[in-house]
Order: structure tokens, then C-alpha cells, then sequence
């Protein structure tokens, strides 16, 4: 699909999406792998006749976020309906949060899949004369990567369960595309979520620009089998979340997340820094002990695999 000239949508067309949080990497799949966690923000957009975007926001945010048009949602709305060729007069956007911000559940992509999903539901809503439809996965997943810069977040929350990702192109024309995986049942997510936030866009930065071969063949091999540990072997968990490619040179600026990643693998756990970090995630399928929730500056939380984001109403 490519960008056509804009037709103005009608006032008071109204959708409410729910979108989920997202742990990238699960150790070795740097911008390749993701996972879908069941905390969710829920975002309602109504198109308005007076020009401008208003946004509320309740929850995680409210005191940070911008509450005019450069806020992530209106943006992500705004592009989705670009899509298609349409625009909105004006936005209002209802945002109450639960998935809390920099902390490496990706929660800029889930508020820009977010806006591009609403998008998309106006879209199939708007009336017939406007002949537009609901953008596909595909197109979902493109734009919200394009927006992130990175394809592994932005996936597993519009597909939901885990996701492989990859990159086609360079330069101005990147492609992003994802497959969801069949996630083992016995799998289990818990995440220790950290008192303190980490910029992605500064931990990025962090990273060198070429790395050894061994440790390149290590991350190759244990990436291939993150998939069979996900999909059917959960033994081999703690073995497929080891990583050389990235925790190591972001771990002086996340040492208590590092240490608490340490501590864990050390006691046989398939610990990650969860994203970019600070958040550390634990792939499971028995119950861990009592006691373990007792981290000094952190909150541990027994969440679950999230299935994708839902459309709760469209009128
Ligand atoms: N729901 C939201 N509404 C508006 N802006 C948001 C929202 N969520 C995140 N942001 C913006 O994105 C920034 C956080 O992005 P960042 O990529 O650093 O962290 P993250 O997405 O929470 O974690 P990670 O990408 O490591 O999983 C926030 O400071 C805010 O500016
Ligand atoms: N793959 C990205 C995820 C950010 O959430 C990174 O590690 O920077």
C-alpha cells in the first residue's frame, strides 16, 4: 500500500484498543526475538471536527508524557491513517496506562502499535465512500518498527506470543517483517520490574560496532535455540537465553539488573535483562520458590504470555 492524497474523515467515529507490553531479546535474539507479556495499556481515539489533538492520559505517564499532538499515540494514529491516504480534522485520545515506561517492556511500541491499531479500526469503520480498510499485520508491523527503529517490541505486540523478526533493505527503505511462534504451554513469564528507568536510545549506544567471531557464533547458536526451547524443549531454556552480544556491554550501566541476571542464571534460571534493560525477565515452567520476590529495587510480577492486542469497541 502507498501514501495517496488526504480525505478528511467524519467526526465522532470512536475505537478502544487494548495492546500489550513486550520483553525484546530474551537474551541472545538482539532486535530478533520478543515476547508479549500480559500488562496492558488501553487506548480509546475518537475523531473530532475541531482541528487539534487532546489527549488525557491516567495511569503510567500521565505526569511525563506530552498531551498534545507530538504525544506517541496521536502520532501513531496520525501515521496509520496517512496510510490510507485519510486524516482525522481532530483526536481525541483517552490513555490509561498500565505498562510502565523505560524500564524495558516496551512501552513505546506498545503505544505506537496502539495508535497504529486504532488507526486501523477507523479505517475499517470509516464509511463506505471513503473505500478504506483495515491495515493488515504486515503493514502493522512496518510502521510500528519504523517508528521504533527496532522490529522485536513493536512485533510481539501487535502479534502477540513470541515473535521472530527480521530486517530486509538498508539505509531509508528498511523492510521489517515477524512470524509469531507457537509458545510451549509449560512456559511461564515473570518479570522483577526495576525502581529505576533506562533510556533504550542511550543503552543503544553502548554497544560496539563489531564483536568477535566466537562471540557472533555463540549468539547464532543460541538464538536457533531460543526457538526450539520456546516452541517444544523449555528444558533447554536456561542453555537458549545465554547471551555475548549485548547484556555485557550495558551491564555497568545496569549493574543491579546485571547482578540480579547473574544471581538467577547462577541458580539455574533462564534470567535476561528484559529489552534494553532495566527489567529483568525469567522464563519458567515450575513455580519459583517463596523469597525470591525479595529484591532490593525491584517488584517481582508473575505475568503471563500475552495472545495480542484486542479491539474492545468500534462504533
Ligand atoms: N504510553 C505512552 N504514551 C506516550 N509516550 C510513551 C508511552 N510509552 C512510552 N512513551 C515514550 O517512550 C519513552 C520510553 O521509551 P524507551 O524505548 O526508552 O523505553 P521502553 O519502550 O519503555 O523500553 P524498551 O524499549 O527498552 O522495552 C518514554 O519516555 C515516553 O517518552
Ligand atoms: N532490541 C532492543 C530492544 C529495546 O527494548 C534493544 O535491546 O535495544
Amino acid at each position: 500500500m502507498t501514501d495517496v492524497m488526504t480525505t478528511i474523515l467524519p467526526a465522532d467515529l470512536q475505537v478502544a484498543v487494548r495492546v500489550p507490553a513486550s520483553s525484546a531479546n530474551l537474551g541472545p535474539g538482539f532486535d530478533c526475538l520478543g515476547l508479549a507479556l500480559g500488562i496492558y495499556d488501553d487506548i480509546t481515539v475518537t475523531t473530532m471536527d475541531a482541528p487539534g489533538v487532546r489527549v488525557r492520559v491516567s495511569g503510567e505517564g500521565a505526569q511525563t508524557v506530552p498531551l498534545d499532538e507530538t504525544h506517541l499515540v496521536a502520532r501513531a494514529v496520525e501515521r496509520g491513517l496517512a496510510r490510507a491516504g485519510v486524516a482525522a480534522a481532530g483526536l481525541e485520545v483517552d490513555c490509561v496506562n498500565a505498562i510502565p515506561h523505560s524500564r524495558g517492556v516496551g512501552s513505546s511500541a506498545s503505544a505506537v502499535v496502539s495508535g497504529l491499531l486504532a488507526a486501523s479500526e477507523l479505517l475499517s469503520i470509516a464509511p463506505e465512500a471513503f473505500g478504506t480498510q483495515a491495515l493488515s499485520d504486515e503493514d502493522l508491523v512496518q510502521l510500528s518498527a519504523e517508528f521504533e527503529g527496532h522490529p522485536d517490541n513493536a512485533a510481539a505486540s501487535v502479534l502477540g506470543g513470541a515473535v521472530v523478526t527480521w530486517t530486509d533493505g538498508d539505509g531509508e527503505a528498511i523492510g521489517y517483517a515477524a512470524r509469531r511462534l507457537h509458545v510451549d504451554p509449560r512456559i511461564r513469564a515473570t518479570i522483577f520490574i526495576s525502581h529505576t528507568e533506562s533510556s533504550t536510545s542511550q543503552t543503544r549506544g553502548l554497544l560496539p560496532d563489531s564483536v568477535p567471531r566466537c562471540d557472533a557464533v555463540f549468539n547464532v547458536s543460541r538464538t536457533a535455540l531460543a526457538v526450539v526451547a520456546l516452541t517444544r524443549e523449555p528444558d533447554l531454556l536456561l542453555a537458549a537465553t545465554d547471551d555475548r552480544l549485548h547484556q555485557q556491554y550495558r551491564a555497568e550501566v545496569l549493574r543491579p539488573s546485571a547482578n540480579l541476571v547473574a544471581d538467577l542464571r547462577a541458580s539455574g534460571y533462564a534470567a535476561t535483562i528484559s529489552g534494553a534493560g532495566p527489567t529483568v525477565l525469567v522464563l519458567h515452567t515450575a513455580d519459583l520458590p517463596a523469597g525470591m520476590a525479595d529484591r532490593d529495587g525491584f517488584t517481582m510480577v508473575e505475568t503471563s504470555i500475552s495472545d495480542g492486542p484486542t479491539v474492545v469497541d468500534a462504533r
